[in-house]
């Protein structure tokens, strides 16, 4: 396994940090890997110039995996557009060609008073969020800022899908559906948007090759709501990138912090990209209490996805969910007869429990 590590800025090497120890561990059990690092982000723009700089694209397209901590922070905010981070991560997930993004809500039982939701609502929550990823107006042209015939300033994006691109993700939304419990909810603004009108329209021709699979709709300020409403209702949601990134944001609290979601970003040969959701947490960087989970979780993602190794999965996700009945929390999810541990502890004590 060629594993490319991109720990990024912020809280992203302090989280890359405990990744790579549960890595290390099955390195040492016998699992051939190979484990190199290059800059992402405000960190390879600190080192070359670019936020996603020549070397790092070549590791990333020799890899089989990829895996990522977090970009960007206040320091980069005010450099032109094409050199801030984030656009680093735009680029290397078009250029690996990750249009499926999988973002797993999954609540552990030991977290259910950490959750924002009462247990009753929450206990047993486990949603799949399919989010597409290389599309939508992250990446519809026209874009940018300029002045108008009026002599106006004005900004402007582009919501644009391809047939193409929305059946893909459609394709592996319903295969999700099939491994799971057959139910799809596709989250759209079908009732204002083109773009999602169409979105909508394709997701319908799709299902008929899905027919086991009960597909439907609903429009994303309603499932924004019924997401804190009544979260179990849903099973497998897909969306697009823009209402898929705010979601994935939301329904992470449901599982007791945005420091508990792993994601993978997919090609349509599963070579993918693994990060946690949340971004690098300017606020509590430096400062090793930051949750490394989210990232571990994604470790666990990796060996699923791209690997195809489920037992090392399960025994990844086993002994994180080891380490919290123990009552180990790092600040965020900490509560009252809990022990607080820091970013590192839990590193260490995830890799005990393996
Ligand atoms: N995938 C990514 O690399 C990614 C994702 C989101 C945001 N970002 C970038 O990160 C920077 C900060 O963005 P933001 O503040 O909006 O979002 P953020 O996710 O970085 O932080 C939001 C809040 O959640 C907390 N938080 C996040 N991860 C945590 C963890 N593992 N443990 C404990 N607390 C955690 C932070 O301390 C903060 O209070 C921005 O530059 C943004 O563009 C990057
Ligand atoms: C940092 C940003 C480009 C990114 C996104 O919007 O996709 C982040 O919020 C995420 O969820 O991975
Ligand atoms: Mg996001």
């Amino acid at each position: 396994m060629k594993i490319a590590v991109l720990p990024g800025d912020g809280i992203g090497p302090e989280i890359i940090r405990e990744a790579r120890k549960v890595l290390e561990v099955l390195q040492q059990e016998g699992l051939a890997m190979e484990l190199t690092e290059a800059p992402l982000g405000g960190a390879a723009y600190d080192q070359y110039g670019s936020p996603y700089p020549e070397a790092t694209q070549k590791l990333a397209r020799e890899a089989d995996a990829v895996l990522l901590g977090a970009v960007g922070g206040p320091a980069y905010d005010n450099l032109d557009r094409p050199l801030r981070p984030e656009r680093g991560l735009l680029a290397i997930r078009k250029d690996l060609q990750l249009f499926a993004n999988l973002r797993p809500a999954i609540l552990y039982p030991e977290l259910a008073n950490a959750s924002t939701l009462k247990p009753e609502v929450v206990s047993g929550l486990d949603i799949m969020i399919v989010r597409e990823l290389t599309g939508d107006i992250y990446f519809g042209q026209p874009r940018g800022i300029r002045t108008n015939e009026a002599g106006e300033r004005e900004g402007f994006n582009t919501m644009l899908y391809a047939e193409s691109e929305v059946r893909r993700i459609a394709h592996v939304a319903f295969n999700i559906a099939m491994k799971r419990n057959k139910k799809l909810c596709s989250v759209d603004k079908a009732n204002v948007l083109e773009t999602t009108e169409f979105w909508k329209e394709i997701m319908i021709d799709v299902a008929k090759e899905y027919p086991e699979v009960t597909l439907t709709h609903m429009y994303v300020d309603n499932a924004a709501m019924q997401l804190v409403r009544n979260p179990k209702q849903f099973d497998v949601m897909v969306t697009g990138n823009i209402f898929g990134d705010i979601l994935s944001d939301e329904a992470s609290m449901l599982t007791g912090s945005i420091g508990m979601l792993p994601s993978a970003s997919l090609d349509k040969n599963h070579k993918g990209l693994y990060e946690p959701s949340h971004g690098s947490a300017p606020d509590i960087a430096g400062k090793n209490i930051a949750n490394p989970l989210a990232t571990i979780l994604s470790v666990a993602m990796m060996m699923r996805y791209s690997f195809n190794l489920d037992a090392v999965a399960l025994r990844i996700e086993s002994a994180v969910k080891k380490v919290l009945a123990d009552g180990l929390r790092t600040a965020d999810i900490y509560e009252e007869g809990t022990r607080k541990v820091s970013c590192s502890e839990m590193g260490d004590a995830v890799v005990a429990a393996l």
